[in-house]
């Protein structure tokens, strides 16, 4: 399969549930080769995307497609795309492998690939115990295993993560890995970016239904670092300081050029090239988010509008 057909695009995707507005002009790709966190808080509308992308909610603008195609139109939908939305919609009484072969008809595989599936997921030990009685780990891991029964070139994984112990993620973290580095497509939803950060290569940040972030991680590793915030009232001066010391500005100066974030520097070699120079500073501080700093800021909720009018 060319790699096009594995690309998951989103496209100023809205939906909205009668007043509430679930998603909201999200536009995003996902690439294959490639694990993607899809991160945001709780009701931030990841589900809702991943429903409206396997065709299970109409959007009410804009598309979601595989492929270039919406899910209805893919030739062969469960060979495409394999899904795991909830790790709960089990039938208690069946073992795993009998839930495993129900779906195989489906998916037109035979049932030999049930087995071989539960191997995958390291469940075959549990082949012939009964889903009632797995553990929600379990639970996850037969969860997947159903979503790779057609070999599938692209997944799409709910919280995949929920209800791991330690060691657990740890076996998903190298499990999804390897499923990229067959070429597939891996989206993997969380609402934890710790819980997935060493398994993603990019990330597609989403808060109230709206697009926030969308970058490798490694870009987002770099935002997180260490800033040191330098402020004179000496703009000249400080330009000047800055071209000797070399160091990387953080973002765009302000207008004034009175303030400036740095990175790869720390406030202690800030300092003493400033008295050096006798550089008159207002400010020099440290700001350090870290990743789970950076992300938390990022999905917040935004501040309620203030109404200077009523508060005058
Ligand atoms: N069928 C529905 N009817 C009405 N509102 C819905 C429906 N499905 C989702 N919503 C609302 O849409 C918003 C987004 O929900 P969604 O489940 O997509 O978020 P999420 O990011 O997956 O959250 P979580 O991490 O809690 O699963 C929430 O406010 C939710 O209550």
């Amino acid at each position: 399969m060319p790699s096009h057909d594995r690309v998951i695009a989103v496209s100023h995707l809205s939906k909205t549930f009668g007043p509430v507005r679930a998603v909201d002009d999200l536009t995003f790709e996902v690439h294959p080769g490639r694990v993607t966190g899809f991160l945001g808080p709780n009701g931030a509308g990841k589900t809702t995307t991943l429903r409206m992308l396997l065709g299970l909610v109409r959007p009410t603008s804009g598309t979601a497609t595989i492929g270039g195609r919406p899910y209805h139109r893919l030739p062969r939908p469960l060979r495409t795309v394999g899904a795991a939305l909830e790790a709960s919609s089990f039938h208690p009484g069946r073992t795993a492998l009998d839930h495993l072969r129900t779906y195989a008809p489906q998916v037109g595989v035979p049932d030999a690939r049930a087995s071989e599936v539960l191997d995958l997921v390291g469940l075959g030990g549990a082949a012939d115990r009964r889903v009632g009685g797995f553990s929600l780990g379990m639970r996850q891991r037969l969860a997947l295993a159903t979503t790779l029964l057609g070999d599938p070139p692209v997944l799409l994984l709910d919280e995949p993560a929920n209800g791991l112990d330690p060691e657990g993620i740890r076996w998903l973290r190298v499990f999804l890995r390897a499923l990229a580095a067959e070429g597939r497509t891996v989206l993997v939803s969380s609402h934890v970016l710790s819980e997935v950060e060493q398994t993603v290569d990019d990330v597609v940040i989403i808060a109230r239904g709206r697009l926030v972030h969308a970058s490798p991680l490694d870009d987002l590793v770099r935002l997180a670092r260490p800033q040191v915030r330098v402020v004179s009232p000496d703009a000249a001066g400080l330009t000047a300081l800055l071209a000797r010391g070399g160091w990387t500005r953080a973002g765009d100066p302000d207008a004034t050029g009175h303030a400036v974030d740095l990175v790869d520097v720390d406030a202690a070699t800030v300092g003493a090239a400033a008295f050096a120079a006798g550089l008159e500073l207002h400010e020099l501080s440290t700001r350090n988010p870290g990743l789970e700093g950076l992300f938390l800021d990022m999905v917040a909720t935004p501040a309620a509008p203030t109404h200077p009018e009523v508060a005058a």
